[in-house]
Parts: structure tokens; sequence; C-alpha cells
């Protein structure tokens, strides 16, 4: 047998930043995972650990870059921390950094920002994947757990109709998912071309939100097929430094309840009020749409 694919490091490393602008106050709370790749193949087979950086000097230097370089966007952290492996250790070929970024918002307090007082309003995250090679740096920026809901607006019907189909075809559903939503960036050549894109990685993230958002609402989708496809179209086009933009939804049913057995009680169709919301199973709906 051989070592066919090898990476290590350190995951959940938890880094909160606290940077004060006069009297104003900025948080950003991070989960990072940083694995190395490389000359390492002796500390798995030969059991030589003459190569190995230790996953805890991993988490020393997490820390050290995070004091030492800027924290957002975290596109640019975890591409100048991934570098820095690179840089200082000739055996390191590949760094691979995943942050996720935690939301705290300021809070308003009568009427006001508050210069130091945050909450956490909702269980979405941000998150970045950055490969780090000496070829090149290739960065995925995402969306992640924003839940959705929209009472109607929602359709389904004209799908195959056979011997195993019991789902009756609907113009007016409830339709919930948990957007999970990724761009992909065409590869940087360095560093110093993800600085300059810097601005471009937050307008990028408020783009996708505000395109799911408004696509979401507004379209009387015809289904989740449909309705993500023209996310990913509306996101290539706000963010031209992107390759390719990616959605995975989980429909999660909410099922009329029929309740006619109780003395008649109409309750489904167009006079459905009750659901029954499911926990599963769930639909899964994936697509990735390149731009040609
Ligand atoms: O939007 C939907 N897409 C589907 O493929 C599907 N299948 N059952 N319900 C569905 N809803």
């Amino acid at each position: 047998p051989r070592l066919s694919a090898a990476r290590y490091g350190k995951d959940n490393v938890r880094v909160f930043k606290r940077e004060k602008d006069g009297d104003v106050e900025t948080v950003t709370e991070l989960t990072v995972c940083c694995l190395l790749e490389g000359k390492i193949e002796e500390s798995y087979t030969v059991a030589d650990n003459s190569p190995v950086v230790a996953t805890d000097s991993i988490k020393n230097t997490i820390f050290i870059k995070a004091k030492e370089y800027p924290v957002n966007p975290i596109e640019l952290f975890a591409s100048m921390l991934g570098q820095h492996f690179l840089d200082k250790y000739p055996h390191i070929t590949v760094a691979n950094v995943d942050i996720i970024k935690h939301k705290w918002s300021r809070m308003v307090v009568d009427g006001k920002p508050h210069p130091h007082s945050f909450h956490r309003d909702g269980d979405e995250k941000r998150t970045v994947e950055a490969r780090v090679t000496r070829e090149g740096i290739d960065i995925k920026s995402s969306l992640k757990n924003l839940l959705v809901l929209k009472s109607t607006g929602s359709m389904f019907y004209g799908y195959v109709q056979d011997e195993f189909t019991t789902l009756k075809e609907t113009w007016d559903r409830i339709l919930s998912t948990d957007v999970d939503a990724t761009w992909a960036w065409k590869t940087f050549p360095n560093v110093a071309a993800v600085t300059e894109q810097a601005a471009a990685f937050d307008k990028a993230f408020d783009d996708a939100r505000t395109i799911t958002f408004k696509t979401f609402a507004e379209e009387n989708s015809p289904s989740v097929q449909a309705t993500m496809y023209k996310m990913c179209e509306q996101i290539l086009d706000a963010a031209p430094a992107t390759a390719s933009v990616s959605y995975a939804l989980p429909n999660k049913h909410y099922f009329e309840v029929d309740l006619a057995w109780h003395k008649g009680v109409q309750n489904t169709g167009k006079d459905a009020e009750v659901y029954a919301p499911q926990s599963g199973p769930n639909g899964l709906i994936k697509c990735e749409v390149t731009r040609d």
C-alpha cells in the first residue's frame, strides 16, 4: 500500500478579535480549521516526525496571525494565514484554511447603534474555504444556515406521474429551506491579488444575501430547482470575479393535514390553514451554475 493523500492540522480553533476605533469597538468571532499538505509522508509511513509542524504550533500561529493581520474580510485573513505556512516552511505546499464567522450584530439601544454591545441575531454563518498553494489561491465563500419560509408563492406541478406517484400537484404551498449558497472565485495568483479584491468579498456576501431574499420572496416559485437557478445567475452577474455559484437547498416540507374526519372540517387545498411541519424526510436540491 502507499499513502495516496494526507493533510493534517488543527480544527475548531475559536478566535475572537476586539478592535477599537476611538469609543466604537467592533468584534469578530471565528472558528478556524487549518490543514497542511506537503512533504509530510514520512510522518505517516515511517514515524519520522521531523517534517511535522505540530498542530499545537498551527493553533498558536492562528492566534499570532489574528493579532498581526486583519481578520476581515475572512477571505483575506484565510489567504494571508495560509500563505504564512508556505512562506515559513518550504516543505509545506498547500494550506487549507476554512473559517466560519459567527454573527455578532451591533445592538441598537434607544434607536442608536451601541458602541460596544452586540447580539446573536440568527444562526446564519459566513464561511470561507481557502486553498493556498504555490501555484495560486482558490477561495470559496458561503452563506449557510439561513432559514427562510414563505407561506405562499410556491408551486409544484407537471412532474412525472406514474405508479410511484402519490404527491398531489399544488399551485399554492408553503416553502421553507435552509440556504446554503457558495460562490467560487476565479483563482487568485497570490495574496496581493486577494488584497486588491478585498472589497469584493463583503459586497458579494451582501449581494448574495439580498438576491436570495428578493428572489425567494418575489418569485412565484415553480420549483426549488427553478428558483435556485435564478439566484445563481444573479450572483454570477453581481460578482464578476466569481467562476461559479452553487446552492444546496433542503425542502423542509409543511404538509397539509386533512381534518375532514372531525365533523367534516375542511383544511386542505384552498381551506388549508393548519399544517404539519416535517423534520424528515426532506427534499434536497443542489445545483452549480458556471460562468460560460
Ligand atoms: O420544488 C420541488 N422540487 C422537487 O423536485 C420536488 N419533489 N417533490 N416536491 C418537490 N418540490
